[in-house]
Order: C-alpha cells, then sequence, then structure tokens
C-alpha cells in the first residue's frame, strides 16, 4: 500500500502529458495530477497575499528625509513611529513593518493568535518571525478565534500605548482577519465570559460577519473607532488585509480605526433575529441603554488613514494567473460568494453540470431547466460581482481544461456537535451534489480552502472532492448525509481513503477569506 502511494506520489508530480489520459490506471495517475494542481494552485492563491510584500508595495520610505508614504500621503518620521496589531497575518506583517521602518520605530504591541510563532518557526518561514531584539511585544491568544484573557491583555496593552502618544506621533495599525478575537476590550459592567457567550451564540446561529461585529462594536471599548479615539492626537494610518466580502473598513476586525455609524436601534434588530434579546445579560442591556444617552456621540477619525493592502481578490487574480500558466482557461467567478453553505454548494455542483455540458458537448449543453435553475440559485445568493454569464460563455469556446475560481465566506448553521468548518463543509456538500448526475466524459474536482490554514477549529485548511466521492464513501462504509447532519465534516474526511483529500498546509500567516476552485477536465 504504501509502495503503491509512493508511486501515486511520483506520478502526481510527474508534469502532465497527454499520453496519460485514458485507461483505468492513467486515469487514477491523472486524477492525482489533477489534486496534486489543486492543491498547488491553493498555495499560490496563499502566497500572493502573503503579509511582507503587501506591505512593501503599500508603504514606502526616503531614507534620508525619513518621509514615508502611504498612497497619496506622506508622514514625517524622526523616531515618533509606534506599532500595534492584531490579526492572524499580524506576526507576518509587523516583521515587514519592523523591518522597512525599523529606525524610526519606538515600540510596538500585537496580538497574535496563540501557536503561530512555534508554527511559523518550525514551517521554516523566518519572514514571518520578528528579530530577537524586536521593538514589538507580542502577546499570543485567543484559541480558537475566541477571546480570551491573554487577548484581554494584549488589548489593554495595546490601549495604554495608545493612549501615551501626541500630536507629534505617528501610530501604524496593523489590522487583520481574526482581529475581532485579538482585541477584546468590553465596556464594563460586561466581561470577557460575557461576551464570549453572545459571539459564540451569534456566530453558531448564522450571523453574518457584518452583523457579529455591529454587537462586538457596540459592548468594545477599542472596536468602531476605539483605538484611533484612544491614538488622539497622534496620526493614525491603518493597514488592512481583508478578510470580509466587499472590504468594508468599518466590519473587517469590527474597525477600531473607523467611527461606527450602527445605533442601539440596529444591535437589538441583529439580537432579536436570533433569538438572543430575551435572554441578555443585564451588563449587556446597561451597556446597550447607555449607547443610547452617549453626550459625546460616535467617535471620530479624521486623524486617521485607512488603507486595504490586500483582499481575496488579489489573491484569486495571483490564482488565475497561475492557472492560465498551466493551459487552463481561467476564470473568476466573484470574489464575494456568501450565504448558507447548503445553496452555494448546490451552486457550485449546478455549475459543474452546467459548465461541463458546454464543454463536452458544444451546441447542445445541459438543459433549459438546469440552465434557469442554475441563473435561480445565484439570484438567491445574491451575489454582486458574480461573472455567471462571462465564465459559461468562456467555457462554450474552449476544448481544453477549465478553472474557475471564487473566493468569500459562506455561512454553516450549526446543528450538530460534530468537527468541521466552512470549507470542509462545502467541499463534502459540492461531493454529494456532484453524484446526483451523470457528468459525461469530463474529470470535475472541487477544492475549498481557507486562506489562513485552518479551517474552522481543526488542523486542515480544507478539502477537495470528485463526483465518485458519494460511492467511494459508501464502499469505506462511510455514510456522508450522516456526517453532513452533525456538521461532521472533519471526521468524515480524516476517515475518508486515509484523509487524502483534507487539505493541510499549516497556519499560512495570512487570512483573505476561503478560495473556490472549480476544475473541469475533458478526457
Ligand atoms: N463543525 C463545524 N462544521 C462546519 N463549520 C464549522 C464547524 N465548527 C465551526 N464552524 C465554522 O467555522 C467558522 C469559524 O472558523 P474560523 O475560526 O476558521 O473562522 P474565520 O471566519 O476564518 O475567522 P476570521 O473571520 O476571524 O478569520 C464559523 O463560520 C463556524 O460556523
Ligand atoms: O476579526 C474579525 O472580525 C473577522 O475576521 C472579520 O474581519
Amino acid at each position: 500500500m504504501a509502495a503503491a502511494l509512493q508511486v501515486l506520489r511520483h506520478l502526481a508530480r510527474a508534469p502532465l502529458s497527454p499520453l496519460l489520459w485514458g485507461g483505468p490506471l492513467a486515469r487514477l495517475a491523472s486524477s492525482m495530477a489533477l489534486a496534486e494542481q489543486a492543491r498547488q494552485l491553493f498555495e499560490s492563491t496563499v502566497g500572493a497575499v502573503l503579509p511582507g510584500p503587501m506591505l512593501q508595495r503599500a508603504l514606502s520610505l526616503d531614507p534620508d528625509s525619513g518621509q514615508l508614504k502611504v498612497r497619496d500621503r506622506s508622514f514625517q518620521l524622526q523616531q515618533n513611529l509606534y506599532l500595534v496589531g492584531f490579526g492572524k497575518a499580524v506576526l507576518g506583517m509587523a516583521t515587514a513593518a519592523e523591518e522597512l521602518l525599523g529606525q524610526h520605530l519606538v515600540q510596538g504591541v500585537i496580538s497574535i493568535p496563540k501557536g503561530i510563532r512555534a508554527a511559523m518557526e518550525s514551517a521554516g518561514k523566518q519572514e514571518m518571525l520578528l528579530k530577537p531584539h524586536s521593538r514589538v511585544q507580542v502577546f499570543e491568544g485567543a484559541e480558537n478565534n475566541l477571546p480570551d484573557r491573554d487577548a484581554l491583555r494584549a488589548a489593554l496593552a495595546i490601549r495604554q500605548l495608545a493612549e501615551g502618544l501626541t500630536a507629534d506621533d505617528l501610530l501604524l495599525v496593523l489590522i487583520s482577519g481574526g482581529g475581532s478575537a485579538l482585541l477584546p476590550a468590553p465596556i464594563p459592567p460586561v466581561t470577557l465570559e460575557e461576551k464570549q457567550t453572545l459571539t459564540k451564540l451569534l456566530a453558531a446561529r448564522g450571523a453574518t460577519i457584518q452583523e457579529l461585529n455591529t454587537i462586538r462594536k457596540a459592548l468594545s471599548q477599542l472596536k468602531g473607532g476605539g483605538l484611533a479615539q484612544a491614538a488622539y492626537p497622534a496620526q493614525v494610518v491603518s493597514l488592512i488585509l481583508s478578510d470580509v466580502v466587499g472590504d468594508p473598513v468599518e466590519v473587517i476586525a469590527s474597525g477600531p480605526t473607523v467611527a461606527s455609524i450602527h445605533s442601539v436601534q440596529d444591535c437589538l434588530h441583529i439580537l432579536n433575529r436570533y433569538g438572543l434579546r430575551a435572554a441578555l445579560p443585564r451588563s449587556v442591556k446597561t451597556v446597550l441603554a447607555r449607547a443610547d444617552s452617549d453626550p459625546h456621540g460616535p467617535h471620530t477619525c479624521g486623524h486617521v488613514l485607512n488603507v486595504i493592502i490586500g483582499s481575496n481578490a488579489l489573491a484569486l487574480a495571483e490564482a488565475q494567473k497561475q492557472a492560465e500558466a498551466l493551459g487552463y482557461r481561467a476564470v473568476v467567478l466573484s470574489t464575494a460568494i456568501q450565504g448558507d453553505v447548503k445553496s452555494v454548494a448546490q451552486f457550485y455542483a449546478l455549475l459543474a453540470r452546467v459548465a461541463g455540458a458546454r464543454l463536452t458537448m458544444p451546441g447542445a449543453g445541459a438543459s433549459v431547466e438546469e440552465d434557469e435553475q442554475l441563473y435561480e440559485l445565484a439570484a438567491e445568493l445574491q451575489l454582486p460581482d458574480l461573472q455567471l454569464k462571462e465564465a459559461l460563455e468562456a467555457v462554450v469556446g474552449t476544448r481544453g481544461p477549465v478553472c474557475l475560481l471564487a473566493g468569500g465566506e459562506p455561512t454553516v448553521q450549526l446543528q450538530g456537535s460534530g468537527k468541521g468548518g466552512r470549507n470542509q463543509e462545502l467541499a463534502l456538500r459540492v461531493g454529494a451534489e456532484l453524484g446526483r448526475w451523470p457528468l459525461g466524459p469530463i474529470d470535475v474536482l472541487f477544492l475549498s480552502g481557507g486562506t489562513d490554514g485552518q479551517d474552522g477549529p481543526t488542523e486542515a485548511a480544507g478539502a477537495w472532492v470528485r463526483p465518485e466521492l458519494i460511492s467511494q464513501a459508501a464502499a469505506q462504509g462511510l455514510d456522508v448525509a450522516a456526517f453532513l447532519a452533525h456538521n461532521d465534516s472533519h471526521t468524515f474526511f480524516c476517515r475518508f481513503q486515509g484523509g487524502a483529500h483534507l487539505l493541510h498546509t499549516g497556519l499560512t500567516g495570512t487570512n483573505v477569506m476561503d478560495a473556490h476552485l472549480l476544475f473541469l477536465q475533458p478526457r
């Protein structure tokens, strides 16, 4: 068995040759090769948005004059630079910032996920690690993306640094996804535990990140512009790596340097929608009631420059280039995939069927009903930037392999107590859907991966599937529907073919939502 795997691994790495297509062994090899290409493409997607290069693109320093340019603004540096940061990608961002601006840096504090330094060290990613005598103090916390005591300590240290600044100082704020959990500073009398419980409940009931972060902002000292307020009168430049669809700066990490525009009424609507209003702790009610009568009104952020330095769109653009270099006709479908994971899975499976039919039977295509169903599903998902028509038109004129790329963040409404993540659940659902119809003479592979390298509370980044999933799982005695009913996608993929369909990258040090890759390869 091990020897067979060795051979397959070797085949998987071998360059693709037309002679490989056809025959059972060749089909297995080609399927391995396709999986290997999918993995490589996912790695390229992530590679395009690693923190160092993005930061270097956003900042330029004139070493003689000490002028720092960010977009069209200039700032005079003169040992007056401070740095704070919070988020999954912030270690690499801080390392790059210190490398570039170190001679002006007085002090820094960052809050990053527990274990990320060790993970970077063991992966040999030196470019993600601060130097031994760095001026940046590091706090690690928020295990499993939930605010904890360590993250609270970090948030207090960040607040203290910000509050000590003067009008001559410049505060560089490094922000990336996961920042909300890494910067918890609940407004008393709300406790950390209460905030944690409320966040968990909202997330488990399927609240969107916009809704979740509206509540987080209302209960926090630093979110919703609170950090910018604390740093006033210093100048503030926030460099933001987006992990939210549409790159809204007020939502990413709950906008600590963006004035919040939400009212208490907005919060109450959200709490009502998820059936949480009646059970609210007294402390939360107190803080919301106080906000209503706050004489100072919302924070003002006129002294802040917020700049998005990287996003899902940037990552997919690179993946598209790489896919084209591999010989695929590659189209970016959307960078705003949102909605319930079940509908998103149906969409991808139907897309594979409709696009696959156009690819293998030009002129014939899938049935008119299937086309209509696909457009209806797309309309239900309300994806603002969806290039569906363009993608299908591109497929018609193509004889060779096609790769459709998309990004975003579907929502999972947790019903079971199984182990899984958004990406593994999406992949499993797509696999189950793909098995429902014959797809014709075409190889299909769908991959879904979180660019941060960690899908939910699991060690995998995601998974990939093929239409044979259901039958192969059944042959192993695995009932896909039963795993899905318990949101147990990770357990499924660990057991299915010895975990071969799991995507393992380790923590990547970046975070621009998820990437979805759909490969269609005529046989
Ligand atoms: N058993 C499960 N099956 C499917 N999805 C799950 C499961 N457990 C958690 N999730 C989902 O995983 C997500 C949380 O995972 P993760 O920590 O990777 O979030 P994230 O959105 O990447 O974090 P951030 O946006 O802060 O970077 C939630 O959307 C949650 O619904
Ligand atoms: O930290 C957060 O709030 C999410 O990752 C969205 O940015």
